[in-house]
């Protein structure tokens, strides 16, 4: 979007608007940047802008917008004008940072923005001070795009979620900023071969490419099979799969995690605030704050800086790891404190979920249930889907023609009926073991099936159905098709059309006997394919996790695009080793962020509607900065790990001077928390917000972020399990290019330096 006025194939700065009118009806963006020319002397004068619209003041000084210092030589401000004031009058003045003297305005005439065009040129701006004998001067850049209603209301409601003040350097969280293309003359250094095929570099063998794979493969194993090898054959070699894909190692459970959490009655007898507390016990002191009802979820650590509520300072706790009992059914770190509630104080059967999915064939079940799995133990949810295709399968064989499927077939009927029961008998040993999420994956299409399901689920756990209809024909056609290549069912079926007519015809007994859900708590998805138009009925949900995952799935869709994911441009501190901070980058850093913004252009060329989504630390807007035409969002859920008191120093440093801590982490990564600072469960929390929005973009994205918060990023959407997420290698200078579609998630990896 807004490519007319930014676009720079030949590295020239051309500010032209050849697609601006086709574009029409969107609102306004506004870029206005300033450069000094002298630092020193103009460092107490802070350059504001007013105008004719209420959005930068009307004209008033006293609500004039101030300008944010980009780097050391630049202002930089940026706003939406609405579609009704497309004729925007506007000027610079300069107010004083610490006295009450007088701002000044700008010397010259007004300058005017007619939609989306300036009037005139970019004129430097001039200022008259100390009674006109000093003339400061900045160069000015301008830009204006048009923005259209979707991308602003999503960047809108990302800035909704996130804005509060950073407690680190006073900025917005999320921000919307649109960068000219100042840096780009230098492309040349920087440029990249035409073919960028020439860049592709293997992806790990553990790659996000389950669109290669068929789902249904991936699921649980009849437990009364599961050891017995010579099922697999029948399955299609598929019951253990370790080739690369979605692995079927389900995450960390409480056993790994060592969930404790105090007893209850105690946590809810005083003030009833909830602990999500990760690992550990209670200390003493923990005990005292315990009784207070107020626990802190501390990840683990070593001897952990422990706040008592009758000390002002800090002491050392010794006892943080002595005792360990007690373990919550499925809270694994990550998981939010009110779902750690839920499951805590809510009915026995309730701590245990049960999402059972209804729908005919080719309708989008497993692959609804698979990435709804794979979210929820991202989440830390202890969850497993159990498909009950594989145990027919496992069972009965591969080879089941359409007769098997008939509804006047008895023996069929029994037989099906038989591998549900032992599927949903697998899944409620499951939770009874301590089992959180079983997703219950097949047609369930009769009324008479579900209720065999919900009696047996009876007084065990908390059940809810997932229909998935769709009405359109082709997408249903495209369904079968891929059907036809991707199932077992028919992979000893060397004749596509042979296969293509009985599994039509298998549709046809289904469709015949087919009751859509009526009972019971359920959530209907309606033709939720592309992102618009589908709908979601909700029918009897409670509690946070069904509210969670109705939220997750009104935003996911199957529209095809690219995530580009990527770790800025080598930074200061990582030359010299440091962690955290805030530094710019090296040559190198620089070298790439232009190589990046070649590959962007050429990669992106096509898409007229992309974003940029950086965190709020200087080394990913930087390396943001060449990438033009697109606009940019800071989100500060981007930012780096949060290291806490060890922000700003080596390894080696940590090692030298704190070796408790070093080694508390070396232990485990994933749930050490630096002391003030963050744990990896800590940074997968916060990133949720952003996995629902890159779920919920149609148009292509790419992120600039950092190692840790890209490893689970990374994670979510290669499947991989929480504790992989710590070790997983995200180099500098890649570009991951995630590509979301209809057949599951595909990972492409580019390498530029
Ligand atoms: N909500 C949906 N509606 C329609 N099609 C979908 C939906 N979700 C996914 N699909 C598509 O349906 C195809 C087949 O889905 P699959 O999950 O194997 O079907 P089922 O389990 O219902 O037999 C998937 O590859 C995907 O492209
Ligand atoms: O969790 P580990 O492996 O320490 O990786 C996270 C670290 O990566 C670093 C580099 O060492 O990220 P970044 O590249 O964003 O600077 C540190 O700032 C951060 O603390």
């Amino acid at each position: 979007m807004g490519t007319g006025s930014s676009k720079n194939p030949d590295c020239s700065s051309s500010h032209g608007s050849d697609d601006r009118e086709d574009q029409g009806g969107g609102q306004l963006y506004v870029s206005l940047k300033m450069e000094e020319n002298s630092y020193l002397l103009k460092s107490e004068l802070i350059p504001h802008v007013y105008g004719s619209v209420p959005l930068v003041g009307s004209w008033d000084p006293s609500k004039a917008l101030a300008m944010e210092r980009e780097s050391s030589s630049m202002w930089e401000l940026s706003f939406v004008v609405p579609p009704n004031h497309e004729t925007l009058d506007f000027k610079f003045l300069l107010k004083p940072k610490y006295s009450n003297s007088p701002c000044v305005v700008e010397e010259g005439p007004n300058r005017l923005l007619t939609g989306g065009t300036l009037q005139g040129d970019a004129r430097s701006a001039v200022f008259r001070l100390s009674g006109g004998e000093v003339l400061l001067e900045y160069r000015v850049f301008i830009k204006a795009d048009r923005v259209s209603p979707f991308d602003l209301a999503a960047s809108w409601r990302a800035y909704q979620e996130n804005l509060q003040p950073s407690t680190v350097r006073g900025i917005p969280d999320v921000s919307m900023n649109s960068v000219p293309e100042s840096g780009t003359e230098n492309c040349s250094s920087a440029s990249l071969e035409l073919d960028l095929e020439h860049y592709v570099v293997p992806a790990p063998t553990t790659s996000a490419n389950s669109g290669l794979l068929y789902a249904a493969n991936m699921t649980e194993t009849p437990r009364s099979l599961s050891h017995a090898n010579a099922f697999s054959k029948a399955a299609g070699g598929a019951s253990h799969p370790v080739s690369i894909g979605v692995p079927t190692e389900r995450p960390a459970t409480i056993k790994e995690m060592e969930v404790i959490v105090p007893d209850p009655t105690i946590v809810y007898s005083s003030s009833g605030i909830v602990e999500s507390k990760s690992v550990g016990t209670l200390s003493s002191l923990q005990k005292q704050d315990g009784q207070r009802g107020l626990f802190v979820d501390r990840g683990v650590g070593s001897p952990r800086l422990v706040k008592s509520p009758s000390l002002t300072t800090f002491t050392v706790d010794q006892n943080v790891h002595s005792e360990a009992k007690n373990p919550i059914p499925a809270a694994a770190g990550a998981v939010a404190a009110a779902a750690v509630a839920d499951q805590m104080l809510g009915p026995k059967e309730d701590r245990h979920l049960a999402i059972v999915l209804v729908g005919l064939p080719a309708r989008g079940k497993t692959f609804t249930a698979a990435k709804l799995t794979r979210y929820l133990r991202w989440l830390g949810h202890d969850t497993k889907h159990f498909n009950v295709g594989k145990y027919r399968r496992l069972k009965l064989g591969t080879n089941q023609s359409a007769d098997f499927f008939r509804g006047d077939n008895p023996e069929g009927i029994e037989a099906r009926n038989e591998v549900a029961a032992l599927a949903m008998e697998d899944m409620i040993a499951w939770m009874q073991e301590g089992g959180q999420v079983g997703i219950f994956d097949a047609t369930n299409s009769s009324r008479k099936r579900r209720n065999m399901l919900m009696r047996m689920a009876e007084g065990k756990c908390k059940i809810f159905f997932l229909e998935t209809i769709c009405n359109d024909r082709q997408i249903i056609e495209r369904n079968i098709r891929l059907k036809i290549q991707q199932s077992p069912d028919y992979a000893e079926e060397p004749d596509f059309e042979a296969g293509y007519w009985d599994f039509r015809s298998r549709l046809d007994n289904y469709e015949k006997v087919y009751e859509t859900v009526e009972e019971g708590s359920y959530i209907k998805m309606i033709d939720m394919v592309s992102g618009h138009g589908g709908q979601i009925q909700v029918n009897n949900i409670s509690g946070y996790l069904p509210g969670r995952i109705v939220f997750f799935l009104v935003n996911t869709h199957l529209t095809p695009r690219p995530i580009l994911l990527t770790r800025h441009g080598e930074s200061r501190d990582n030359v010299r080793g440091r962690i955290g901070g805030d530094s710019v980058l090296s040559d190198t850093g620089e070298v790439y962020a232009k190589k990046l913004a070649n590959f962007v252009e050429k990669r992106l060329k096509n898409e007229r509607a992309a974003s940029i989504w950086t965190s709020t630390l200087q080394r990913t807007i930087l390396t943001a900065n060449p990438i033009v035409g697109f606009p940019k969002i800071q989100w500060r859920a981007l930012d780096e790990i949060n290291a806490g008191v060890c922000d700003g120093m080596t390894y080696e440093e940590i090692k030298k001077n704190m070796p408790d801590e070093y080694e508390s982490r070396k232990k485990d990564k994933l749930r050490y928390r630096y002391p003030r600072g963050e744990s990896y469960l800590d940074v997968i929390q916060r990133l949720e917000p952003v996995i629902i929005e890159l779920e919920r973009q149609r148009a292509p994205v790419v992120v600039i972020s950092h190692q840790a918060v890209l490893r689970a990023l990374y994670a979510y959407f290669a499947d991989r399990p929480l504790k992989e997420i710590p070790h997983i290698e995200v180099p500098l200078h890649t570009i991951i290019e995630i590509q979301m579609g209809v057949s599951g998630v595909q990972e492409k990896r580019y390498k530029l330096m």
